[in-house]
């Protein structure tokens, strides 16, 4: 039986049934649930299916990510039960990865995150074409489908567990080191993301077409927006502003706390404003966001992209498999692209790319990858020992980030766990409830500061609280529980970063990771401003509506920045300090293989994202954003995947078949 596994105890008629099994692979540990016993019991069938085993995928289960104690066996049974869901887990549509390689290939896309699983989809609806995806993790596993558990697992082997070094202006507290979390997986960070569909404005691409990067307008760019798009939500937001049919399903999650919409009233008291749609009519003001999830459970891109694509022949994907150079040769003064070398399985391949490779392996990666291929910067390849094959100044510059400063607040309510048997019974059967939904980061809000106009926001917000998470003992930033109080934050961020850092290579071994510096929050106006989001923050704490809650400012002791307060007074230079020892960077890294004309030095890749100087490489991720878009990025790097493949196509005067 497909779907609705039957538990050994239901066959043999048993009244006092283990595991609910209801159709469609949905199920229900209400029944499960033995009160006198307090205890679950494990019993259950192994479902005859076509379909690949449901803990196929090696990788931390949710006991081995939250924090072991009572609730052991409530998070294992939860585990196995999302793992068992056809539903939440998919496991009759996942892709079955190859076990070893063709030794050649029409297209090697490297990387299987926001790009590059739209990139190989794509370029595989052409059917004489074989393309190859690699991807250096593995398959995402049971419980990242489920909303609530929203970074659960960083910080595990399925993160590549970046640092940054040497920040003079940024995470202080930490020795100048920011963690930099990247999903080492199929999915690559939207198997980890809040799921918040953004795409920045209308002045962002013309801010690209300005610095020189033709066909990169708004008005180039929507039709490809459009292209991914499924949204669900016509009616209540305007169909001009949207498209239905595409693989990324956008809707809003079913389960709000009422905090969420106490915030829209808050913004609507103050004068700050809400928005129904920051993506289309008005955007500025608070909101709660549409997100990239389909019937409440996480949609990654190579959930929507790749997974209905399981069956083509002629797409292959390689799984745990790290790429460790691109080939190269040279003929006469021309460099052209070989293919890729990469190692899986402890063993290592080369593969031909008969017409082009793609690298779509993110910000950190497709410049180190460049930079261990020979291509960038020629006196830093010298120093680590790596013969230039094009000297190219441009790889690694140009790094930015967004960053932000989160304020919390204790509220006056007792603090209650929206991670119990209730809600996961609810989440289990019919994918709503708190575990459908990421409790206040759905939330958001974009402002202008005085360095702009209300048609170019610099300033977005976050917010944190009433979350269905299990307790991670401070492997990932939890919010802290104050007298046993719920607690909320609130985060200001620069979403029009000024400062740039710069990546390099640690040495030429390429499993070494490379080092990192920021430069996050050198530039003055970057922090002014947080600042003046922060006092945003402040005025919607206080809004007639919050008063029910008696919001606390919990106003964390940094003793380096107490000097700074003025009679108790925490004025500017108190809180720009607080921003420098306790930075929060986003997740939204950029700009390190720059798109930018021929005349632009710096650039890595021309505007039909071809890297400078040799053929049949392109880069084609977060990488090549000049300036990172004014929000949430995921739905761009889709289009830049979906951009990227109409060049290929036309270029090889293609037509889908
Ligand atoms: C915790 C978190 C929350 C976020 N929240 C949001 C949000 O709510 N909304 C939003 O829009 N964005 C969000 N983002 C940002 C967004 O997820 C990223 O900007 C986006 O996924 C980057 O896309 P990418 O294709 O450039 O890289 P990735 O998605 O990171 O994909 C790169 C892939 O390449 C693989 N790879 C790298 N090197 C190699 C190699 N050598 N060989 C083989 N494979 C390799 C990686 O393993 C990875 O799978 C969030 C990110 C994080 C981490």
């Amino acid at each position: 039986m497909r779907n609705g596994y039957i538990t050994k105890r239901q066959q043999n008629g048993c009244r006092n049934q283990v595991v609910k099994a209801e159709h469609n692979g949905q199920y229900s540990l209400q029944q499960s649930y033995s009160r006198k016993m307090n205890m679950y019991s494990l019993d259950y069938d192994v479902p005859e299916a076509p379909c690949s085993p449901p803990f196929s995928v090696n990788g931390p289960s949710l006991t081995d990510v939250c924090n072991g104690n009572s609730a052991t066996l409530f998070l294992s049974m939860i585990n196995m039960l999302a793992a068992y869901s056809s539903i939440i887990n998919g496991m009759c549509d996942r892709i079955t990865p190859i076990k070893r390689p063709q030794f050649i290939y029409d297209f090697i896309v490297v990387g299987g995150g926001a790009a590059g699983s739209v990139v190989a989809a794509r370029l595989s609806e052409i059917k004489n074409w074989n393309v190859l995806l690699v991807e250096a993790g593995p398959d995402e596993l049971p419980g990242m489908q489920i909303p609530s558990n929203l970074q659960l697992y960083l910080n595990t082997k399925l993160d590549w567990n970046y640092k940054t070094t040497n920040e003079s202006y940024a995470c202080l507290r930490y020795n100048g080191s920011c963690s930099w979390p990247r999903g080492k997986n199929l999915g690559g960070c939207t198997s980890h993301h809040g799921m918040a569909y953004h795409r920045g404005h209308a002045k962002d691409y013309d801010r690209w077409m300005e610095m020189g990067n033709a066909g990169w307008s708004w008005k180039d760019v929507l039709p490809y927006f459009f292209k991914s798009e499924d949204n669900k939500e016509i009616g209540r937001i305007r169909a001009e502003d949207h498209a239905t049919g595409g693989p990324m399903t956008v809707e809003r999650f079913p389960w709000q706390p009422q905090f969420a919409w106490d915030i829209l009233t808050a913004a609507k008291e103050t004068g700050l404003g809400v928005s129904e749609d920051l993506v289309g009519q008005n955007i500025t003001g608070f909101t709660v966001a549409q997100t990239i999830s389909r019937n409440g459970v996480r949609l990654s891109t190579a959930r929507a992209y790749l997974w209905p694509n399981r069956n083509r022949k002629n797409l292959h994907v390689a799984l745990n498999a790290i790429v460790t150079k691109v080939n190269t040769m040279k003929n006469s003064s021309k460099v052209k692209t070989v293919g890729i070398t990469f190692i899986m399985n402890g063993q290592q391949y080369n593969v031909i790319a008969k017409k082009e490779v793609i690298l779509t392996a993110g910000a950190i990666n497709s410049p180190q990858l460049l930079l261990l291929s020979g291509i960038g910067p020629k006196r830093h390849l010298d120093s680590v020992g790596i013969r230039t094959v094009v000297d190219l100044p441009g790889v690694g510059e140009n790094l930015h980030n967004h960053a932000s400063y989160g304020v919390d607040f204790s509220l006056s309510e007792t603090h209650i766990d929206e991670l119990n048997i209730n809600n996961a019974d609810t989440y289990l059967y019919n994918q709503t409830g708190p575990l459908a939904s990421t409790g206040l980061a759905q939330v958001t809000g974009i402002l202008a500061s005085n360095y702009t106009t209300a048609d170019d926001p610099d300033i977005q917000f976050f917010f944190a609280g009433y979350q269905a998470i299990c307790n991670t003992d401070g492997r990932i930033e939890d919010l802290k529980m104050y007298d046993n109080k719920q607690t909320v934050r609130f985060i200001a961020v620069n979403i029009q970063t000024l400062s740039r850092g710069r990546l390099i290579l640690a040495s030429k071994n390429p499993l070494s990771p490379p080092i990192i510096w920021s430069n996050d929050l050198a530039h003055p106006q970057d922090r002014s401003i947080i600042y003046q989001g922060i006092q945003y923050i402040l005025k919607l704490s206080q809004a007639e509506t919050m008063k029910k809650y008696n919001l606390k400012m919990i106003d964390t002791i940094i003793p380096e920045c107490e000097q700074y307060k003025k009679n108790g007074e925490m004025n500017y230079a108190y809180w720009d300090c607080k921003f420098r020892y306790d930075t929060r960077p986003e997740n939204h890294q950029a700009g390190t293989c720059k798109m930018g004309p021929s005349s632009d030095p710096m650039a890595v890749v021309n505007p039909a994202l071809k890297v400078y100087g040799i053929d049949g490489l392109r880069v084609a991720d977060a990488s090549i954003m000049p300036q990172m878009i004014s929000g949430n990025p995921v739905a761009s790097i889709n289009m830049i995947g979906e951009r990227v493949t109409d060049f290929i196509k036309n270029d090889y005067k293609v037509m889908n078949n």
